[in-house]
Parts: structure tokens; C-alpha cells; sequence
């Protein structure tokens, strides 16, 4: 991905997927490009891990058709490729993962690098240099040689990000990747993003809750509400109040910030209004 050999993107049509016999997403269809960020966001329960999970060949597609698209080659049924070659196309760092007790850091770290190792371990000339870079962008170098299980949320969310960058793949998905970080390492993850999009060309689909960081680092966001894609486009286009508050099934507001010009989201509370006034009275004398 940092040092990706070809760009690629990613796309999902007439997505079916369910669990049991129960259908959770109904026809779904998005498009990943290199150099470009989506979003996806919506409601809990709204099947945002399970497009996400689906997209990296985790969650099996009911029916519809998941492509790699190569900017300068053949597209590629994803669901038919080798593992391997999956594997150097596409990552995913999901939200959740088990702690594996006794492994460090670095090795952790280093198991991004299975796609090209082969079976029987086959030299990967690359690897070291792709592990050291990926514990560097995400801040970690300090911690290579610590156990995985003694970790911080945040610092286990930093790490199983570097395993996915060595992976060095040119299409990378993520389950609300800020999850357990603190305000630096939320602005540096998203900075990160930007750069893995705008200067080395990968294709982004990151999850989000927070409908202002969607509107912040996204070129696309698609709103996905009860399985289906509620509204998709620009931040200013998709995230539109009357949308939101029917899909969020609150009152939910919008304007520009003025200074940056970026979409702002507020939902309204049952005590929004009351704060304010509580607020106000206190600076009036
Ligand atoms: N393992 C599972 N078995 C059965 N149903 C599941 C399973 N995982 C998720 N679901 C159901 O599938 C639907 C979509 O869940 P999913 O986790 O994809 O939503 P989400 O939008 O990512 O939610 P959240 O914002 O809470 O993470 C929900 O109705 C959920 O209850």
C-alpha cells in the first residue's frame, strides 16, 4: 500500500448478504477508486461491518458480484481469485480482533506480509523494510519488541493498523479505525488516510459514526440505513438533514462551518434547546 505495485480499486454490485436465512443487506452497490476515500455511515444494526466484512471476502455474498478493477489491467472476479493474490489487492482492519497471547509487536506486524511468503515461508525481500515503514507511520516503532496482550486499546488499534499497511495493498478497508484513540492519534490516523489516498493512490472504504469526520475526510459517503443505500455523493450532497433525521430517526441538523467550509452535523436532543438557553441566561446579566 505505501509502496502498493499497482493501483486498483474495488467494486461491489447487487450486493445480497445475510446471516441465517435473514437478509441484512438488500442490494447493495459501491465503488472504490485509487486515490479516493469513501465513507460509509448509518445507524447501529445498519450493515456497515457486514458490506465492509463481505468487501474483503469475510462475510460470503448471497448473490451480487464483488470486482477488483486494476487501473491498468483486466478487472478480476474478486471472489474467484486465489486467496494470495486477494490478499495483496485488499485489507481490512475490522473492528474487532483477538489479542494473541505471547506474540510481540513486530510479529504481529509482520503477519501483514502473508500474502507474500508463500507456504513454505518463500523469501520476501520486501518485508522488512514494508514492516518497519508501516510501525513508523502508525507510531509504534517504540513498541515493536512488547508483548501484544500488555497494550493500550489505542496502541493495539495503532498496531493491527501497521499490519494492515505492510500488507501493502491497493485497497484498503476500515472498521471505524479511530475507535479507542486519543485526539493525536485520531488527527494523525485521518491525516494518514489522506495521504495513503491523495500521494500513493489507494483506495479507501472506512466506516464512521461521526458524520462530521465522514464530511471531513471523504470525497464519497454512502449512507446505508436498514440494509439498503439511503443516499450516496458528496458529504454535501449525501448528508442531507431531512435524510439524516428520517435514517437516524432524531431531528438532525446541518450547516458549514465557516471556517473550514467542511458539512457539520448536530442531532437534537431532548435538552439541546434548554442547555442553550441555560447557557445564554448566564452570559446575559
Ligand atoms: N453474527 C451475526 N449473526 C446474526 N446476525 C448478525 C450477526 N452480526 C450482525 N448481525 C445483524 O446484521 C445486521 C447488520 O449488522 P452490522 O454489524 O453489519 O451493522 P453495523 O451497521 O455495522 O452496526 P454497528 O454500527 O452497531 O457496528 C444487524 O441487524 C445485526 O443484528
Amino acid at each position: 500500500m505505501i509502496e502498493a505495485t499497482e493501483l486498483s480499486g474495488l467494486e461491489a454490485s447487487d450486493l445480497v448478504l445475510r446471516y441465517g436465512d435473514r437478509d441484512v443487506v438488500h442490494g447493495a452497490a459501491l465503488t472504490l477508486e485509487p486515490g479516493r476515500i469513501l465513507a460509509l455511515v448509518g445507524p447501529n444494526g445498519s450493515g456497515k461491518s457486514t458490506l465492509l466484512r463481505a468487501l474483503a471476502r469475510l462475510h460470503p455474498a448471497s448473490s451480487g458480484a464483488i470486482t477488483v478493477t486494476p487501473s491498468d489491467g483486466p478487472a478480476a472476479d474478486a471472489l474467484m481469485m486465489k486467496r494470495s493474490d486477494f490478499a495483496r489487492h485488499v485489507t481490512l482492519l475490522s473492528q474487532s480482533r483477538p489479542v494473541p497471547h505471547g506474540l510481540s509487536v513486530r510479529d504481529v506486524v509482520e503477519f501483514g506480509r502473508h500474502p507474500y511468503r508463500g507456504r513454505w515461508r518463500a523469501a520476501d525481500p520486501e518485508g522488512a523494510s514494508a514492516v518497519e515503514r508501516a510501525m513508523e507511520l502508525t507510531g509504534i516503532t517504540a513498541l515493536a519488541g512488547r508483548g501484544v496482550h500488555e497494550l493500550s486499546g489505542g496502541q493495539l488499534q495503532r498496531v493491527w493498523l501497521a499490519g494492515c499497511l505492510a500488507q501493502d495493498t491497493s485497497v484498503l478497508l476500515l472498521d471505524e479505525p479511530t475507535n479507542h484513540l486519543d485526539l493525536r492519534y485520531k488527527v494523525e490516523i485521518f491525516d494518514l488516510l489522506h495521504d495513503l489516498a491523495r500521494v500513493h493512490g489507494v483506495a479507501i472504504g472506512v466506516v464512521l459514526h461521526d458524520l462530521d469526520e465522514a464530511a471531513a475526510i471523504a470525497d464519497h459517503v454512502v449512507v446505508l440505513s436498514d440494509g439498503r443505500i439511503a443516499a450516496a455523493g458528496p458529504a454535501s450532497e449525501a448528508l442531507d438533514a431531512d435524510l439524516l433525521s428520517d435514517v437516524y430517526s432524531i431531528p438532525i441538523v446541518t450547516h458549514t462551518d465557516p471556517l473550514t467550509g467542511r458539512l457539520r452535523t448536530r442531532a437534537v436532543g431532548r435538552h439541546s434547546e434548554r442547555r442553550n438557553s441555560t447557557t445564554e441566561r448566564s452570559i446575559d446579566p
